[in-house]
């Protein structure tokens, strides 16, 4: 049987942007600042990140993100990856020191690939381990959001945003696993990440204004109606724009689209899913 939403969609009134017009749908704002240097990111952001690691090679701007985070939370044989991977990206670092200080606030899954030194190591650093072995019908991902979301304060979620690192390439099950974790949590701002692209969910219930960091992606970028077809989307700042066009599998998706301006518009009767090209 396949799992309902965790959440009810958001109320329209719920915006983050200005109030919009009676009947119009709400906006909300996206922007990949999170992937910024420091010295380069805008000094108040509204955003409080949380970090999910999978069981995938760490993509190179792991480090950053994780300082970045308020909390790290590991899937599986993610905490195997923090474990091996973060020393490696820090190569001018003394390992041990590296290992203790990318240290995840929880490892959580069915804990069937992570090793078990790595899991005691953490263990004896204070890192909570939930072991959910019972649970066979959701994937690890899965079980790591649904723990972020319910620990973090007040029914009110539109500030978190969830960077998941490893999401992307290898596996097809799996991908096509996180990609069913964004339409199960419609109402959570989450990012599955790689080294060489972005993707996030676009509900249908806002108008969608997509800030374009140009020094750290694009331009390649897609529109894509993985739940449903979607009758109706249009947009703007697009090289190929969308203007009340259908899309469906089998007809019309939007592939090798490029960003032409810094903001890109986007509305649509579905749910789409938004990707785009990381620069290296
Ligand atoms: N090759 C991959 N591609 C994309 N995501 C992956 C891949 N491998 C793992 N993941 C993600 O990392 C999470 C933890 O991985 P892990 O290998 O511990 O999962 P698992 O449930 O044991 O996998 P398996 O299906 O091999 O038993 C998975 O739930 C998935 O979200
Ligand atoms: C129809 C159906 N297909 C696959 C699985 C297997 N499965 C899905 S998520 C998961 C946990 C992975 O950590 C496992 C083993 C299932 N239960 N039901």
């Amino acid at each position: 049987m396949e799992p309902e939403p965790h959440h009810p969609r958001r109320a329209p009134t719920a915006a983050m942007d200005p109030p919009s017009p009676a009947g119009a749908r709400p906006a909300m704002s996206h922007s990949s600042a999170f992937l910024l240097p420091s010295s380069a990111t805008p000094a108040a952001s509204a955003d409080a990140y949380a970090v999910v690691v999978l069981n995938q090679r760490l993509p190179r701007f792991a480090p950053l993100l994780w300082d970045r985070a308020q909390v790290r939370v590991c899937a599986d044989g993610g905490a195997n990856r923090v474990f091996d991977g973060m020393p490696e990206l820090l190569p001018g670092h003394a390992r041990d020191d590296v290992r203790s200080r990318y240290k995840p606030d929880v490892i959580k899954g069915d804990m069937d690939s992570v090793r078990p030194e790595v899991k005691e190591y953490y263990s004896n650093l204070g890192t909570k381990i939930v072991d959910q072995s019972h649970d066979q019908d959701t994937t690890d991902l899965h079980k790591c959001v649904a723990f972020i979301t319910d620990n973090s304060p007040g029914p009110d979620k539109s500030n978190l945003c969830i960077l998941v690192l490893g999401a992307l390439g290898g596996r097809f099950d799996h991908e096509m696993g996180n990609i069913n974790v964004l339409h199960l949590f419609p109402n959570i701002k989450i990012v599955l990440l790689s080294d060489d692209c972005l993707i996030f969910l676009l509900p249908r219930t806002h108008t969608h204004n997509i800030h374009i960091e140009r020094s750290v992606e694009g331009p390649h970028c897609g529109l894509i109606p993985i739940g449903a077809p979607s009758t109706s989307t249009t947009t703007t700042g697009l090289r190929w724009n969308l203007d009340n066009t259908h899309m469906s599998f089998g007809g019309l998706i939007s592939t090798s689209n490029t960003v032409d301006e810094d903001q890109v518009m986007v509305t649509s009767d579905s749910d789409l899913i938004w990707t785009i090209s990381l620069r290296h």
